[in-house]
């Protein structure tokens, strides 16, 4: 059994809340949201984000930051991304030396370019900073129903130690050593996931679905193996099978703002509509501004970057994909009558 201190209540930090208790261990929850902290004490649910997963009355429900953080063997930092840095800024006080911190959130920060991991030692340079990632809604883990996920950390040990706390009969946990190529593949596939929620909101089929899937670990596998992420990564839960999820998934938030948008929302409508974190919003110009730097071609991301930004209609960015010059498919494999 362990104290966990689980920094951020929306719906995936109440989600894991409920893995770790059921688990066994002792769960103190904090939020930046008194009101959130008040509701959430008085019906143990979070009934507009979760509905129906009940929170059980061990559970510490906090606003005290100092609180969730002081004597806990590990943290779970679960904020959306655009709130993480300076959440961690305020932590850092209460954070021990090689306390671990183990980031559930999926973003880019666009003025920095720097993952969440990144963003964390910086700020609380004494964690020892972990991340948890992998085809996982929170309403279906809410529900118990059999998910997997991967655990990226520095050390073996690490990585060992979070996996026996997070595993369960419903919840399996891969561990990985990388970092890098994890959080790339979980913040990238939110982009691709707009466009996605964009082809269906236009009317499109599962074969132009599955166009975007595809062709979108493509970009994302070039862009992220040239920053240093690791091939296995994209093809594996963290990558592929996150993409598929969140492109896919009628829970999708990301999927869903993009079906908005391509029956005709703004950008901010969608986000209105949806009430809850659209992270590829976010990490759109970053990945854009990423695929600059690495030289590495992304027409999906630079589409979506144009819908959401500059005002093109999602049905004409689909015609310039598909009009695009021709191509191989993958343009190292060699043709028998040209070597
Ligand atoms: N919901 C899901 O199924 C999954 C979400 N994620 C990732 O987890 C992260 C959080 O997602 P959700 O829980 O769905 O988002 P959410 O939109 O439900 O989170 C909102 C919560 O963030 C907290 N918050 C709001 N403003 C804040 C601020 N200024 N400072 C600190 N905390 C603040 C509050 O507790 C609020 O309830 C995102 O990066 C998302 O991509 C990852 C896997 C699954
Ligand atoms: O990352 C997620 C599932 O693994 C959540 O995706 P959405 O934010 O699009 O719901």
């Amino acid at each position: 059994m362990a104290n966990v201190g689980v920094i951020g209540a929306g719906s995936w930090g109440t989600a894991l809340s409920v893995l770790l208790d059921d688990n066994g261990h002792q769960v103190t929850i904090w939020s930046i949201d008194l009101e959130e902290v008040k509701m959430l004490n008085e019906q143990r649910e979070h009934a507009k984000k979760l509905p129906g997963v009940k929170l059980s009355d061990k559970m510490v429900i906090t606003g005290n930051l100092q609180e969730a953080i002081e004597g806990k063997d590990f943290l779970v930092l679960a904020v959306p991304s655009p709130f993480t840095r300076a959440t961690a800024k305020k932590m850092c006080p209460y954070v021990a030396e090689g306390q671990k911190i183990v980031d559930v959130a999926k973003g880019i920060e666009e003025s920095t370019l720097k993952t969440l991991s990144q963003q964390i030692e910086e700020e609380i340079p004494q964690a020892d900073v972990a991340v948890l990632s992998g085809p996982s809604h929170a309403e279906e883990v809410g529900r118990k129903l059999p998910t997997t996920c991967v655990i990226g950390a520095k050390t073996k040990k690490t990585a060992e130690y979070l996996q026996k706390a997070f595993i369960s009969p419903v919840f399996r946990v891969y561990i990985s050593p990388d970092i890098l190529g994890i959080e790339l593949g979980g913040s990238l596939k939110n982009v691709i996931a707009l466009a996605a929620g964009m082809a269906d909101g236009l009317g499109y089929g599962d074969n132009t679905k599955a166009a975007l899937i595809t062709r979108g670990i493509a970009e994302i596998a070039r862009l992220g193996m040239k920053m240093g992420g690791k091939l296995e990564t994209f093809t594996g839960l963290t990558g592929i099978g996150d993409l598929i999820v969140t492109c896919a998934s009628v829970h999708s938030r990301n999927r869903k703002a993009g079906y908005l948008m391509g029956q005709g929302k703004s950008m901010q409508e969608a986000m209105d509509e949806v009430q809850m974190v659209v992270e590829g919003v976010y990490s759109a110009k970053a990945a854009a501004r990423l695929a600059e730097k690495y030289d590495v071609s992304m027409p999906i991301v630079t589409a979506v970057n144009q819908i959401l930004f500059e005002g093109k209609k999602a049905r004409d960015a689909v015609n310039e994909l598909m009009l695009r010059e021709s191509k191989n498919e993958h343009a190292s494999l060699p043709w028998p009558d040209e070597v």
